[in-house]
């Protein structure tokens, strides 16, 4: 369980993270999202006392990450993405990793397999593709066998299998009643490993929420419909308070009704209807929306 209390940092008169106060808990995934800048890392940085808060305070089981007694079978960390740059071989490089915390080589070569690096592990770890050094930065994570995990941005530069992979690994290690903090940019990919999200824009908590949750509370779901009487359609369903949204000749989109009742109504006014999709919005939608105002660097939008 990691929980932060009121926790501020300030860089100069810069405040990267400000009065931010949460739980995670053991046995699910939360996700860890927010525009560049946000606070994530520093926050992250933070719970593993790579950097020492300004204000507030931050443990991991009850006790400040410096206080623990064997930090590496406690909390398994996979912060600075880029490959490890040395001459050693990655096995070489988890083995002494292991050696200065007490931990034995057989936990190496296990934690090798785990990770699916066995076909390189006796390369020069320096050598590595992103990818690779994603896979061994999860590793040497793993070495302690620990309760709680914090990865920053562990799927960046994964091919498909690999995402893939990261997924389904932090969601059984969750199922087993460990604690996963996980940070990503890759919304479709959040939406389909985390349990929970906490999203931080311009250093603040903006939402802790359950993932569907979130997603109910921040899109509007809609109804496509396609039909070769739209106008009809959408002047039966306009006293209802039903808005419509032209996506091409014949499709459009309605907010406002749910499937059943625009389709029981068409029925009741003999308009034929060719298609009747409900659609739910996405974690990018909620939090695209949720973080609009928070954006630091925003993009021009295309014409
Ligand atoms: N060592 C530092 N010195 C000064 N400012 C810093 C330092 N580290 C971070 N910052 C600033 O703090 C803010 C939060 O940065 P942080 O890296 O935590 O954001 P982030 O949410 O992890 O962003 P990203 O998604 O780009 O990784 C940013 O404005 C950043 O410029």
């Amino acid at each position: 369980m990691i929980v932060a209390d009121h926790l501020t940092k300030r860089y100069g008169t810069r405040t990267a993270v400000s009065d931010v106060s949460f739980t995670v808990p053991p046995g699910r995934v939360t996700g860890f999202l927010g525009p560049n800048g946000a606070g994530k890392s520093t926050t992250m940085r933070m719970i593993v006392g790579l950097d020492r808060p300004t204000a507030g305070s931050v443990t991991v089981n009850g006790t400040p990450y410096d206080r623990l007694r064997a930090p590496l079978t406690e909390v398994g960390v996979l912060l600075d993405a880029k490959a490890v740059h040395t001459g050693r071989s990655a096995r070489n490089h988890l083995r002494v990793m292991a050696a200065t915390h007490g931990i034995s080589r057989s936990r190496v070569d296990e934690v090798i397999e785990i990770t699916g690096i066995a076909s390189v592990a006796d390369k020069r770890a320096g050598g590595f593709s992103l990818g690779m050094g994603q896979r061994l930065g999860i590793a040497a994570s793993l070495l302690g066998d620990p309760h709680t995990l914090i990865l920053d941005e562990p799927v960046n530069g994964l091919d498909p299998e690999g995402v893939r992979w990261v997924r389904e690994f932090v969601r059984h290690i969750a199922a087993e009643g460990r604690t996963v903090l996980l940070s990503s940019h890759l919304m479709s990919e959040m939406a389909l490993t985390a349990d929970h999200v906490i999203v931080l824009g311009r250093g603040e908590v903006l939402a802790d929420a359950p993932l569907p949750e979130l997603v109910r509370s921040w899109t509007t779901e809609v109804v496509l419909v396609r039909s070769p009487e739209l106008s009809r359609l959408v002047e039966v369903l306009a006293p209802e308070g039903v808005t419509a949204t032209r996506v091409e000749t014949g499709l459009a989109s309605f907010a406002g009704a749910s499937a059943v009742r625009i389709g029981d109504l068409a029925a009741r006014h003999g308009i034929p209807l060719h298609e009747l999709t409900p659609r739910s919005g996405s974690l990018e939608d909620a939090y695209l929306a949720l973080t609009g105002d928070a954006i630091e660097y925003k993009t021009k939008e295309l014409a």
